[in-house]
């Protein structure tokens, strides 16, 4: 869906009864619905049930719900692939399949041939999913891309900074691969739930690359990063003032205006536009 803002996607452990009834008033944009790693092995098969027959009855109003699968190559897998198949036929709603450790188009092919028709999203978090990120993206039931920084992490061998610098490459060829095919892509989790700076600061740092929204493992983060991925009252505001002075430039013959000593062409109006357009997805979101 264009336009959807993804600002706050947030994990619940599909196994937690009270977190799935409490993420029905919470102020994220979406949530991944995990039967993956939040979720211990005595639990899978308990889990699968509870949340199959949650996203039947339970109102999540406009929030985005993913279901992160576990892998086909585990045990839990193909038998998820199946629920949520006759769980969507049987009217649960689900927006998106996520498929985790995504490393080739054929992990999407896949679970795409045991549910048909939701859209797919894919967990960037291996080295080789790295390099086949432009191969994902362009599969055509992908909707979207998670990145699971904890996972790349562990596998990358680095260590814990706060500007990333291990993972900046992974970082870089994901953001690359979703935006030369427009698909959607969010950051990976901030680990220490209770850092409101560092999270604050990692925020920053993934709306400055160019990610759409972050992953968050915790209610308490969902209004520093809500904040963080939606237009400012300073960036909308230019955004109308850049329009407004093209508009007149272009009256007058000109291809250029100048807003606040810079210049303004065809190509920034694109992005004002998209600025507001956000703000009035996000405006809408809150009714
Ligand atoms: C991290 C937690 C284990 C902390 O849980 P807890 O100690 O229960 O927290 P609180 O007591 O502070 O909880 C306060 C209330 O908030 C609810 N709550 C907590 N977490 C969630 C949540 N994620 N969604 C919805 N609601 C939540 C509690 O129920 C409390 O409610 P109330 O009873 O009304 O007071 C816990 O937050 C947690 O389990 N988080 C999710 C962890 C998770 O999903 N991990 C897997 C995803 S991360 C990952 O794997 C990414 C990727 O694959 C990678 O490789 O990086
Ligand atoms: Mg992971």
């Amino acid at each position: 869906m264009a336009n959807r803002p993804t600002r706050s996607v947030l994990y619940i452990p599909g196994s937690k009864e009270r977190a799935l009834e409490k993420a029905t008033g919470l102020i994220c944009d979406a949530i991944i619905f995990d039967l993956e790693d939040a979720v211990a092995m005595d639990e899978k098969v308990n889990a699968r049930g509870l949340l199959a027959e949650t996203l039947k009855t339970a109102d999540y109003g406009n929030r985005m719900r993913i279901v992160r699968i576990n892998g086909l190559d585990t045990e839990w897998g193909a038998d998820d692939c199946k629920t949520f198949a006759a769980a969507i036929a049987d009217g649960a709603k689900v927006d998106a399949i996520l498929i985790p450790k995504v490393s080739k188009a054929a992990d999407l092919d896949a679970v795409a041939a045991l549910v048909p028709d939701v859209p797919l999203w894919a967990m960037m978090e291996t080295a080789l999913g790295m390099l086949n990120a432009h191969e994902i993206a362009q599969h055509p039931r992908l909707e979207g891309m998670v990145m699971g920084t904890n996972d790349l992490a562990k596998e990358m061998q680095t260590r814990f900074r706060a500007d990333r610098l291990g993972l900046q490459t992974g970082l870089g060829l994901c953001l690359l691969a979703a935006k030369a095919c427009s698909k959607i892509i969010v950051d990976g989790v901030y680990n220490a739930f209770k850092d409101d700076e560092g999270l604050k600061v990692e925020c920053e740092q993934g709306r400055d690359m160019g990610f759409d929204g972050k992953t968050l493992i915790h209610p308490a983060q969902l209004e520093i990063t809500n904040a963080a991925f939606a237009p400012s009252e300073a960036e909308i505001d230019l955004a109308k003032r850049q329009i407004a002075a093209f508009e007149e430039a272009e009256k007058n013959g000109l291809g250029v205006a100048v807003v606040d000593g810079r210049i303004v062409e065809n190509l920034h109006i694109v992005t004002a536009r998209q600025t507001l357009a956000k703000a009035e997805a996000i405006a809408a979101l809150n009714g």
